[in-house]
């Protein structure tokens, strides 16, 4: 048993891992330059200019601060001392402790202005993501782990927001003072600054050549860290099941696994590091010994005062500090550059199922809906046809029954309906209107889906009614209740409809869940009903309620049942058998037992005594 899970596990683990690496066409994008990443953050902060401008004013006045410093340096031992000028000591004891503070001032300033705007951008950056996601296609979906997706829209983003917050000040305090001092430095003495200048080449490359492997480490930390997040989600939301298979030590072993990916991948970024930092030290003491011996030699030989030689070793250490900030900074940039890569994997795949430029609103529909010449397959592999050239009608006010093996194609007929995926030869049409004719919206907001796979989200009873119409009075979402059997057992509960459920409030059983989502669907009101295995797993006493609760949500609509027993379809108007996407036979109940098909068959393997009576 344990083997054979853990087989199976793997392999849906395996399809599942290169689902990440392997992301669908127009979805990989190329290694993000950090210059279109900068742009695009800009492009989001542009709003706020008004605290870009009091930020870079900050940034402007630090600099000119750190150059008046090493300003009074040289004065004082140039100036001062020599000519023992003791007056002048307070005032550029004043002058230097005046500088401290101001440069305190401005750096709080600076600092709590850009993190702000770092949240306002991470803010924006992330509700565009999940709108984004909301808009992609099923497919979409079947193709990325949730964990993962999660793990891009809350990891990701975060580590954006950091570079905005703490780095980038940082950058542009250096940037700017790296600039002001070179230019300055060259004018005093241009033999000299350029004898320094000589190392920044080195730097420079050495910066790109463990730039681009650190980022791909970052990389590899992420996806890891992804890894570890669809592992919680899968495990977490299963636990039930990892529970009955007792495959707790099983699951801890997986994340371990998991686990120590992330951990090597952080092992390696930080080796990198370690080798990158003292390269860069190494190069900022040869400026360093340039400047003292070339320096050393001026003075020596009259052509330069101490006092500047002074000024030019503290000058020296502030055009290092940008170099060496940024070493420190390059860490925060690619990581940055590695989670924005995997941001606009997401952004820049471009939703496939969306309205046409030209698409109209479907009018309030009558629910005849006709599948003619349908060809539909999942995936673009040599036969893997789901449907090929399919036909079905579907009579509005009337109820038509889809029976037949598993994997038949019978969900999938329900997912062209509502246009969760698209045919790929032939048409589906909606009172003869193409479905990819009219608007997503119009659509879908005619179907009402009532699925076996029920899905209540955290919030209370009423909520969870109302998300069939958002607009829905008290009375409306009551009578809805009522009408699905549901407001019996909900007025039992202390807080009643205001009852809290899923994770935080109370527990309900599978049939309560299934007659909330009956009331959502009849208070939706639309004129097409899918009801996907409705009824499957229930006792007969919850299957019995619902099933009246469903023939008044069935009432007057067209409707599409996907049923496993067939106890339940029995009163269909219309039953179409399916076999390998293909209608076998069709008929009501009574003809096709009668024909002795494979209707018959299956309903002989259910109700093995019901037609022994009934042949008698
Ligand atoms: N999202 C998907 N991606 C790829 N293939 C899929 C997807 N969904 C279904 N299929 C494949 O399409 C075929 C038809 O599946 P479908 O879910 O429509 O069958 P079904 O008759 O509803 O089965 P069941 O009664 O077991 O729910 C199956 O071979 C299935 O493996």
């Amino acid at each position: 048993m344990r083997g054979d899970q853990g087989l199976q596990q793997n392999a849906v683990n395996a399809a599942r891992g290169m689902g990440v690496r392997k992301f669908g066409s127009g979805e990989k994008v190329k290694p993000a330059s950090i210059y279109s990443m900068f742009l695009r953050i800009f492009d989001h902060a542009r709003t706020e200019w008004k605290s870009l401008a009091i930020a870079l004013a900050s940034i402007i006045l630090i600099s000119l601060l750190e150059f008046v410093v090493p300003q009074l340096t040289k004065y004082t031992i140039d100036t001062v001392i020599p000519g023992k000028l003791f007056g002048k000591l307070a005032l550029i004891g004043a002058g230097v402790l005046g500088a401290a503070i101001a440069l305190g001032i401005l750096r709080y300033l600076s600092t709590s202005v850009m993190a702000s705007i770092g949240q306002k951008v991470l803010y924006k950056l992330r509700n565009d993501l999940y709108r984004h996601l909301q808009r992609l296609d099923v497919a979409y979906y079947d193709r990325n782990r949730t964990g993962d997706l999660m793990s891009r829209v809350t990891n990701d983003v975060s580590i954006l927001q950091q570079l905005i917050s703490s780095s980038m000040m940082q950058l542009f305090t250096d940037v700017f003072t790296f600039t002001a001092i070179a230019v300055y430095m060259l004018a005093i003495d241009w033999k000299l600054t350029v004898l320094l200048l000589a190392t920044f080449p080195f730097m420079i490359w050495t910066t790109r050549l463990f730039g681009k492997r650190i980022r791909a480490s970052f990389r590899k930390v992420q996806e890891s860290l992804a890894d570890v997040s669809d592992h919680l989600q899968t495990t977490l939301t299963g636990i039930r099941l990892v529970k009955s298979f007792t495959a707790e030590d099983f699951e801890a072993e997986r994340f371990s696994e998991r686990t120590q990916r992330n951990m090597d991948a952080n092992v390696q970024v930080v080796r990198l590091r370690a080798m990158y930092e003292p390269i860069i030290d190494f190069i900022n003491f040869a400026g360093l010994a340039i400047v003292l011996v070339f320096g050393a030699w001026l003075v020596m030989k009259d052509a330069m005062t101490v006092g500047t030689v002074v000024a030019f070793i503290a000058y020296l250490r502030l055009l290092q500090n940008p170099v060496r900030h940024f070493s420190r900074i390059l860490n925060t940039i690619q990581q940055a550059a590695a989670a924005y890569e995997r941001v606009m994997e997401v952004l820049n795949t471009k939703a496939i199922i969306t309205d046409k430029p030209n698409a109209i609103e479907l009018p309030p529909a009558n629910g005849r809906i006709l599948f003619r010449d349908v060809s539909f397959s999942y995936s673009q592999a040599a036969h893997s046809e789901v449907l090929r050239g399919f036909n079905l009608e579907l009579k509005p006010g009337e109820v038509t029954a889809l029976v037949g093996s598993s994997g038949s194609g019978k969900t999938t007929i329900a997912h062209l309906v509502t246009r969760f995926y698209d045919v790929q030869d032939g048409s589906v049409t909606v009172d003869g209107r193409d479905v990819r004719d009219v608007t997503l919206h119009s659509l879908r907001e005619q179907i009402g889906i009532v699925s076996q796979d029920i899905v209540l989200f955290n919030g209370t009873i009423e909520e969870n009614i109302r998300y069939g119409h958002q607009d829905a009075t008290d009375e409306e979402v009551r009578a809805a209740a009522e009408a699905a059997n549901a407001a019996e057992f909900i007025q039992v509960f202390p807080e009643g409809y205001r009852t809290q459920i899923g994770e935080r409030g109370v527990r309900l059983s599978g049939g309560q869940k299934q007659r909330i989502s009956i009331a959502r669907a009849i208070l939706k009101n639309p004129k097409i009903i899918i009801l996907d295995e409705a009824t499957a797993s229930l006792d007969t006493e919850s299957e019995q309620l619902i099933q009246a609760a469903l023939a008044k949500l069935l009432k007057g609509r067209t409707c599409l049942v996907i049923a496993h027993r067939l106890s339940t379809i029995q009163q269909a108007d219309h039953i179409y058998v399916l076999e390998n996407g293909q209608i076998e036979e069709h008929g009501t109940h009574d003809e096709l037992l009668e024909r002795r098909g494979r209707y018959r068959e299956l309903y002989e393997l259910q109700f093995p005594a019901a037609t022994d009576s009934a042949s008698i």
